[in-house]
């Protein structure tokens, strides 16, 4: 098996403003390749979390490396300009009065004229804008605009891509293309990247793993599948829509097929996917069905309780069906 390679190793990143903590006990370490998505609700820390990588605010403690290279630690701080990053904000920020070329090459004035359109010919051909570079940016789609971002943040080949809300301003239609097409990108150049979203689609849709915060800390992280199948607390998995989470004791026990994983949690969390009809388990009134294209989400009703089912089955509204849960059911707190 090949060894992996560390990219970036984050240690207890406090921020504050204005004497109030945004930012604490903030620790993550990432492979190289590996695309981390930060999650969670506004003002929860994402956006402060990538400046204070990337050195753009004032951060009070903690330390940070970069292949080996320490680039914070306590009040030791490499400039943001000396850290080899990319960084890709939510409004692109692309000079308006600059062409895409210009814009893209702006960070470039170190090199040579040959140099420099060599650089800029090469970066435009990676995100395939080879024949715009002489458009301005409001002559682009929000798609190309993103692009020329994305071009203008890799230029100097960084050795991590830091990106806020990059999709957030994206037509839908659009959107998936895009997502897979800079994924494909990122992974063809084995290029770090960290993004942030407060979409769990966009987590699952771009990223290998995922990073859940809360309040400035991260609540859980991990590959985006565990995060999502095992939330480590109440909060994930109400962020996570993870499925039904009902108080242990209303849980009828017929309804489960296998022990609970913590039978002393006080909530359990029953996948929606996780119910199968079953001629002799407990009786359940579908109230609601609603089709998702290729499943149904059928809202049911078990004694007084309602879960929310998900299958391939076609319900009437009203229909009594008998189901059994077939999963561990998940204790949460
Ligand atoms: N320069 C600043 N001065 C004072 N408070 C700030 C500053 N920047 C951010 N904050 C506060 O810090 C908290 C975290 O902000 P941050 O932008 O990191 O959140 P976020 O999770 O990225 O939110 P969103 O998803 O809405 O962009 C918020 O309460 C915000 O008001």
């Amino acid at each position: 098996m090949s060894q992996e390679t560390t990219a970036l190793n984050v240690e207890q990143l406090e921020v504050s403003f204005d004497e109030k903590p945004i930012l604490q006990d903030f620790s993550l370490s990432l492979n190289q390749g590996d695309i981390l998505c930060l999650l969670g609700p506004s003002g929860c820390g994402k956006t402060t979390a990538l400046k204070a990588m990337a050195g753009l605010i004032n951060v009070k403690h903690g330390k940070i490396e970069l292949f080996e290279h320490l680039l914070k630690h306590n009040a030791y701080e490499v400039p943001p300009e000396k850290r080899d990053l990319g960084f890709i904000f939510q409004d692109y920020a692309l000079f308006p009065h600059m062409t895409v070329a210009e814009n893209i090459g702006f960070s470039l004035r170190h090199l040579n004229r040959e140099a420099k359109e060599a650089h800029i010919h090469q970066a435009l051909t990676l995100v395939s804008l080879d024949n715009l570079g002489k458009r301005y940016p409001h002559e682009l789609s929000g798609g190309q605009q993103q692009r020329c971002a994305v071009a203008r943040a890799m230029v100097n080949r960084p050795k991590l891509l830091l990106m806020d809300e990059p999709f957030s301003n994206i037509d839908s239609q659009v959107k998936n293309g895009l997502m897979s097409e800079m994924r494909h990108l990122l992974k063809r150049h084995n290029i770090t990247c960290i993004f942030v979203t407060h979409s769990k689609q966009e987590a699952f849709s771009f990223a290998d793993k995922t990073a859940v915060m809360n309040q400035g800390r991260i609540q859980q992280i991990g590959k985006s599948q565990e995060v999502f199948e095992n939330p480590n607390s109440e909060y994930v998995a109400r962020f996570m829509e993870a499925g039904n989470l009902i108080d242990t004791a209303l849980v009828p026990q017929k309804l489960l097929m296998l022990p609970p994983s913590n039978a002393n949690a006080s909530r359990l969390l029953l996948k929606e996917n996780g119910f199968a009809p079953c001629p002799d388990g407990t009786p359940a009134k579908v109230i609601d069905s609603l089709y998702m294209g290729h499943r149904y989400r059928h809202e049911i009703l078990v004694g007084d309780l309602t879960l929310f089912m998900e299958n391939q089955q076609a319900y009437e509204v009203g229909k009594d069906i008998q189901i059994q849960y077939r999963y561990e059911a998940i204790g949460v707190e």
